[in-house]
């Protein structure tokens, strides 16, 4: 399979701090890249690199390379808007818009110029089927996405993604809000999105990145300590550092 992003050499400084240590990594196309280590260690902000997101935070200073398909993400040319509709992400707290779940969905196709309702209608219906959403909410597709619950907000934010036709699907603790049913939930449907999606996890739960990636990155203080096939890393780790942690000796 071959590689959708590649990281090189990444730096990244927050003013003089340095969150991230000349971090180079691969996610292959159509597969999960699980970023797992301690509070602080840089997973939010190295996932946050893959589509510039870190760009809105003032005294930001990045070095080395994001590349997705071979095209540098921070080259000058880089069409922002149009690199986050090919990257989209979910964040920790589902965030929907307060409108109704239609309009929730129709939102992006909208700003990229579709207008036609049945066209409209047609991306609905597949998104919320994409995220798994369709059966429960499209009796109610008029009524606010707001009174949905947290696990169908978050659902909700995954197809609203999945609208605009992304490629690669970033998710920041997308379960850290959501029950365990919710979270299954959630974990059912990434295993069934990488089939079309490449998919970065940043997730906390151990667990969880056992069960939904194929590979995982072990991030510390900024550096990446190893990354590998998920299986190896949890069962086998190269570092005594990723042992440690995995085994909950500390973070
Ligand atoms: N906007 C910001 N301005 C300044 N420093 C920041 C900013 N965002 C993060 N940092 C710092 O960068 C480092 C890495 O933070 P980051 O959020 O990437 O870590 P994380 O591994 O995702 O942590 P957590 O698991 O707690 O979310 C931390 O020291 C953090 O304080």
């Amino acid at each position: 399979m071959s590689d959708k992003i590649r990281i090189n050499k990444l730096s990244l400084y927050y003013g003089d701090s340095q969150a991230l240590k000349k971090v180079s990594f691969a996610v292959r196309k159509n597969s999960v890249m699980a970023l797992i280590g301690p509070s602080g260690c840089g997973k939010s902000t190295c996932l946050r690199t893959i589509n510039r997101m870190n760009d809105l935070i003032e005294g930001v200073r990045i070095e080395g390379e994001v590349l997705i398909d071979g095209a540098a993400v921070y080259h000058p040319d880089t069409d922002v808007v149009m690199l986050r509709k090919r990257v989209g992400m979910v964040f920790q707290r589902p965030n929907p818009f307060p409108m109704s779940i239609y309009d929730n969905i129709a939102y992006g196709p909208r700003v990229h110029g579709i207008k036609s309702r049945s066209v409209l209608d047609g991306i609905v219906e597949k998104s919320l089927t994409g995220a798994a959403l369709w059966d429960e909410v499209k009796d109610r597709l008029k009524q606010s996405a707001m009174g949905l619950s947290g696990g169908q907000q978050q659902r909700l934010c995954i197809a609203r993604l999945l609208a605009v036709d992304p490629e690669v699907l970033l998710m920041d603790e997308p379960c850290s809000a959501l029950d365990p049913i919710s979270t299954m939930k959630i974990e059912e449907l990434i295993a069934d999105l990488k089939e079309k999606y490449t998919i970065v996890l940043v997730t906390h739960n151990m667990q969880q990145a056992a069960r939904v990636s194929g590979e995982t990155a072990f991030f510390l203080n900024g550096e990446l300590v190893e990354c590998g096939d998920t299986d190896t890393i949890f069962t086998r780790p190269q570092d005594k550092r990723t042992e440690d942690y995995i085994t909950g000796r500390f973070g």
